[in-house]
Order: C-alpha cells, then sequence, then structure tokens
C-alpha cells in the first residue's frame, strides 16, 4: 500500500460528503478507492453498492485499473464498488420510469452516429460553428433541442444529450425514485467534478439529498466548457451540501522525481523558469509536412526504444494532438512512415460515426434481401451514410451527395415503372451493380469470412463511394473486438440460414459497446486529440501540433495549432488549462513538438 498523505487520511477519516481537490496525479482518483473499500467494510447493507460515476469510458478503464493496482483492497470490497459512467447510470434510471417524464414506455437509443443523420438537415442550414452569430448559435440549439425532444416523445428515440436532464427532472420531482436510487448507492463519488454540466449537476444535487456525496475535482482541469461545464460548479456544490474540503494540492504521485507537475502549473501563468524542467523535452521542427512528420516519427522510435529498453510490460506511449484532423493525418504517417521505415503499430481514436456507419452499410447488404424496393432501400441507407459520417459538423458536399443519390434514384424509379432504360450515366449504375455483386455472393455462416468478403467485393466495385465506405468500415474493429457481434450474427444465421437481422444486430452490438466498461486502458503507441486524453496516464506523451503556411514569407494559413492559429489573445485560460492537462497525463517524459519559426503561444514566456 502507498503511504497516504495527511491530506489523503483526512479524506478517509472525514464522514459526511465531501470536496476532494488537488492538482494532477496528487492521488484524488487512489484515496477515493481506499474511502470507498473503507465504506464498503463499514457502512454497507446488504445489497447495496458505492458507485464511483465519471465521464467516458475510457477514464472508468483507467479506474478499474487503478482499482486492481490497491492490493490492500480485498476482492470483495472490490465488488462493492460500481464504477459506471453518466450515461449508462442515467440510461439505467430513463429505462425504468422514463415514462413518468413523458417517453413512452418502449425505448430505444439514438446512437450518436444516427443522432448525427436526424440533425443533419438542421444542422447544414447554418454555417460552420465558428462563423455563427450568438443569435444564430442559440437559434440552432434551440432547433437541435425540439428535434431531439420529439424523436424522444414521439418516437421513443433516445439520444445521450437527453439523459442526464430527463433523470435531473425525475429525481427532483419524484422522491419515491430519488429513495429508489439512494437505497442501492447511499454513497457516489463524482469523479472529474469540474467538468459536470448543468444538467448532470441538477442530477446529482438530487440524489444528493438521500445520498452521501463526494466529489473529486481539479478546476483547473476545467477543459469541458464549450459543452457546459462551469467555473462556479464547486461553489455550487459547496452551497448545496456544505462538503468538508480536502485539498491534496501540492502532491504529485503521477511523476515523482519529475518536474512535469512543475511545468504543468508554470504553463498556466506562462512564467518558467530558467533551468530545465526534468522530464519535459522541446523539439521544434521545420515548418513543412515531410520534415515535420519525419521528426515526429523520429520521437516516435526514440520513445518507444526507451519504453521497450526499460523492460515494462504494457508500457503506454501517448501522441496528442490538437484537432481530429491532425488524428487521422498522424495515424496515416504512422502507418505508412517515410523511406523504408516499416509502419509503426499504433491504435488512433478517430470519430466513429462514419466507421459505424459504414458498418450498417455491410450490415445491410449481409441481409441479401431481394424483395422489391431492397435497391431502394440501399441507397437510403448509403445516404444515411453522408448524412452521418461528419458527426456534428455534416458538410454541405456530403449532404449534396446523398441528395444527388436519392434524385438518381427518382430518376431511377421512374425509368422502370415507365420500362425505358436507365440512362447509362446514372450516378447509380455503379451502385446497382455492386448491388447486384453482393447479392450473388454465396454466403457461408461464418460471420468474419462473410463480412470482410463484402467489403472487399465494395473496396473492389466500380461505385467509388461504396469503395469509400468500405475502407471507413475498416476502421472498426467490430468483428475482433468482441464477440457480442458475432455472436448475434451467428445465432442469426443459425435461426434463419441467412442474416436476416444483421443490421439490428449491429446497430444493438455498438450500444452495448458505448455502454461495457470492461476494457483495458490503452497501451502500446496511441494517437488522440488532447481534448480525450483527461483522465488518462500514459508512461510518455508527445504532444505534436500543426505549422503555419507561408508564401513569401507572410503566414496565409495556420492550422491544427494548440492555440487557434497560435494567436495571444487575453489571457488563454482554457487554452493553457488544456495544455497543462496534456502535458501532465506522462508519468516519466513529455515531448513538446512546436514549429520551430513559429512556437506555441502558451511556450513564450509571459511579460
Ligand atoms: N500517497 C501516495 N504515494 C505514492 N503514490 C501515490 C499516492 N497517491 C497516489 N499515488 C499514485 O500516483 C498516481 C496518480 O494518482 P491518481 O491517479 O490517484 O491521481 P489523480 O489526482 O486522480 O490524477 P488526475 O487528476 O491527473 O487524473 C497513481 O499511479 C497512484 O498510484
Amino acid at each position: 500500500m502507498v503511504d497516504l498523505t495527511e491530506a489523503q487520511k483526512d479524506v478517509l477519516k472525514a464522514e459526511g460528503h465531501q470536496l476532494v481537490v488537488g492538482g494532477p496525479g496528487s492521488g484524488k482518483t487512489t484515496v477515493s478507492i481506499l474511502k470507498a473499500a473503507k465504506i464498503a467494510r463499514e457502512k454497507l447493507k446488504p445489497g447495496q453498492r458505492i458507485l464511483f460515476l465519471s465521464f467516458a469510458r475510457a477514464t472508468v478503464s483507467r479506474v478499474f485499473e487503478a482499482i486492481d493496482e490497491e492490493r490492500s483492497v480485498t476482492k470483495e470490497e472490490k465488488k462493492l464498488i460500481e464504477v459506471d459512467t453518466y450515461h449508462s447510470f442515467f440510461w439505467r434510471i430513463l429505462k425504468a420510469h422514463g415514462y413518468l417524464v413523458g417517453f413512452p414506455r418502449r425505448m430505444t437509443i439514438l446512437t450518436p452516429p444516427n443522432e448525427a443523420i436526424a440533425l443533419s438537415v438542421i444542422r447544414s442550414g447554418f454555417k460552420a460553428n465558428s462563423k455563427l452569430s450568438p443569435e444564430e448559435k442559440a437559434q440552432k440549439a434551440a432547433l437541435e433541442v425540439a428535434e431531439r425532444t420529439r424523436l424522444a416523445t414521439e418516437e421513443g428515440k433516445v439520444c445521450f444529450d437527453l439523459f442526464a436532464e430527463r433523470v435531473a427532472v425525475l429525481l427532483h420531482g419524484s422522491t419515491k425514485v430519488r429513495d429508489l436510487v439512494s437505497t442501492m448507492y447511499p454513497f457516489i463519488i463524482l469523479d472529474e467534478f469540474q467538468d459536470t454540466s448543468a444538467e448532470q449537476w441538477r442530477a446529482v444535487e438530487a440524489i444528493g439529498r438521500s445520498s452521501t456525496l463526494i466529489a473529486l475535482a481539479d478546476p483547473e482541469q476545467r477543459i469541458f466548457d464549450f459543452i457546459g461545464a462551469d467555473p462556479e460548479r464547486l461553489n455550487h456544490f459547496i452551497e448545496a451540501f456544505k462538503p468538508s474540503t480536502h485539498d491534496l494540492a501540492g502532491e504529485n504521485h503521477r511523476s515523482k522525481g519529475t518536474d512535469i507537475a512543475l511545468f504543468g502549473n508554470h504553463l498556466l501563468t506562462g512564467k518558467f523558469r530558467e533551468e530545465p524542467y526534468q522530464g519535459i523535452d522541446f523539439e521544434g521542427f521545420a515548418s513543412n509536412p515531410n520534415q515535420a512528420f519525419a521528426s515526429l516519427v523520429a520521437q516516435v522510435l526514440n520513445a518507444r526504444k526507451r519504453l521497450i529498453e526499460a523492460g515494462r510490460k504494457d508500457w503506454s506511449l501517448a501522441i496528442l494532438v490538437p484537432t481530429k484532423r491532425m488524428t487521422r493525418l498522424v495515424s496515416d504517417n504512422l502507418r505508412e512512415p517515410f523511406g523504408n521505415v516499416p509502419p509503426i503499430s499504433h491504435t488512433a481514436a478517430v470519430d466513429m460515426e462514419g466507421p459505424i456507419l459504414a458498418a450498417e452499410v455491410i450490415a445491410f447488404l449481409l441481409q441479401q434481401r431481394s424483395h422489391d424496393g431492397c435497391f431502394d432501400e440501399f441507397v437510403e441507407v448509403l445516404c444515411s451514410f453522408f448524412h452521418g459520417r461528419g458527426g456534428a459538423a455534416p458538410t454541405k458536399g456530403d449532404l449534396a451527395e446523398a441528395a444527388r443519390f436519392r434524385a438518381a434514384l427518382v430518376k431511377w424509379n421512374d425509368c422502370v415503372a415507365k420500362g425505358k432504360a436507365i440512362p447509362a450515366n446514372s450516378v447509380l449504375q455503379a451502385t446497382f451493380a455492386v448491388h447486384q455483386a453482393v447479392a450473388a455472393v454465396k454466403l457461408t455462416g461464418d460471420p468474419d469470412a462473410d463480412w470482410m468478403a463484402l467489403r472487399a467485393l465494395l473496396e473492389a466495385g466500380e461505385c467509388a463511394r461504396l469503395a469509400e465506405i468500405a475502407r471507413e468500415a475498416r476502421n472498426v474493429r467490430l468483428l475482433e473486438r468482441g464477440t457480442q457481434l458475432r455472436q448475434g450474427l451467428s445465432q442469426d444465421w443459425r435461426d434463419f440460414g441467412g442474416y436476416r437481422n444483421a443490421l439490428a444486430v449491429t446497430r444493438q452490438a455498438f450500444v452495448q459497446e458505448h455502454f461495457a466498461t470492461a476494457h483495458k486502458p490503452e497501451s502500446g503507441v496511441v494517437v488522440m486529440n488532447m481534448h480525450k486524453a483527461k483522465g488518462k496516464q500514459f508512461d510518455e506523451v508527445i504532444i505534436f501540433e500543426g505549422w503555419p503556411k507561408r508564401v513569401k514569407g507572410e503566414i496565409v494559413g495556420n492550422p491544427d495549432r494548440i492555440v487557434g492559429g497560435n494567436y495571444r489573445d487575453g489571457a488563454m485560460t482554457q487554452a493553457r488549462q488544456n495544455f497543462r492537462v496534456s502535458v501532465t497525463r506522462a508519468k516519466s517524459r513529455t515531448t513538446i513538438m512546436s514549429p520551430k519559426d513559429d512556437i506555441c503561444v502558451l511556450l513564450i514566456p509571459a511579460v
């Protein structure tokens, strides 16, 4: 067992609601787990459990890892600690009691890709978010809320965004439901409390009337302002519950023996010291793609070598980048580095809307239906892919593509009805040919082989859109991932001698996947957006940003920077906090890579 600090010991001793604050790696998660074990020993009645609520599945797996590391916690105690995401906890409440707040009794989850499809028409009526006036933003948000509400109340399709708000209404309105929750969970630990949104806060505020709340927070790791986190949140908690407050502030256990945490603190103020920071490396690179990626690959290879030589098993190296676009670019470059450097095996956290919808296209085809109107349905699935693949930001190009396919289908059906030949230049000719080829495939009942056979057909076929979909589908490791989908498809085959419900089975598998909590934390080389690194820890971190494009010495574009455009603008508090969160994810070393001729403005000392 670790030697707890005095402040950590106080957390274990105190009774009632608690607020535990402290910087990165100060031991908040660790002490909360020990506290949970103590509660399990001393306070729980049979059937009761302690709930540990977190934001994302990835953080949940970190917490599981931390629980496993805590050797002083017994197996029985571990069983009584239930780690869950807000989403999944709220969904459980809604499924049981949602009808009390206007939802139909039968509800399904509208997954993010399908939500993106449903909202794409509204969203595409507006310019990019950054170009909207506050009024336009409000108007867009109101339209989205109205449509989400309609989908939920009229069609029983509930998207994640509605969970917290409805649960808050439910818990404030019904003492009975609240008591049910508190009887089951008399103690609730709230992870990353500084990032709770107004709705999430309203929901836990209600539960706090009958359960004891233990909030863990680092106000300076607040990174979710854009979706409703509020600097005042800790004060809301203090006012409502008068908790005992425990400050683990100065401690840094994650990167002991280094100056990583210190550097993180200095980033907040922009006041750096002269002496180098142990564990922080800076690498400048030249502002062009070849040299930038070559420098990155060199750093990745060095870091990987260090970690392997250190003899750790399960080592982890994170490459953190500012944008989604950069995540893809880095991943592409690692897959095919320059010269004779072999591919660098890694996982990349790319947005899943496109890949999931691409998988749905394949699933639809696995059904091999042949009824009238089957081709129409296929075109509709294809159009859904274009509507949804951009997630919250559908592109005009994708929506135009969907419109073009739909218009071509009307023409197509018109020709068929009139017995006329279909125009040879119809965009659907190639699509139809692939559809026919798929219908002729003899499926075997082995889901892996069949899935791959269809994907290969799409990839090799004449239709460029379907080939693109097949490539997107490669990003979902659906069949490797677990047995849920494979079992579902096999069962389907056994029941019907074909994959009659493949699309429904696939959608269900993704919902399950979203709620699954037993994943291992990432290991090996991982590439992800800086935002996604919150709450995680890695052995080494490389932070890599974009570079300016110059024409005749003048900067004409500066994409993918840690600070948009790399402009200095006021206090830049939010950007500083984000940067600090990324820097402090490392246990032993953080390498910061920024263009030599336009260094990240946050690294330039404040005067
Ligand atoms: N008192 C202690 N002595 C030594 N090591 C500790 C102590 N407390 C925690 N640790 C270790 O320090 C690391 C970071 O701790 P933990 O994850 O609990 O921090 P945290 O405050 O939750 O971090 P963050 O907010 O950055 O996610 C862990 O590997 C943990 O085992």
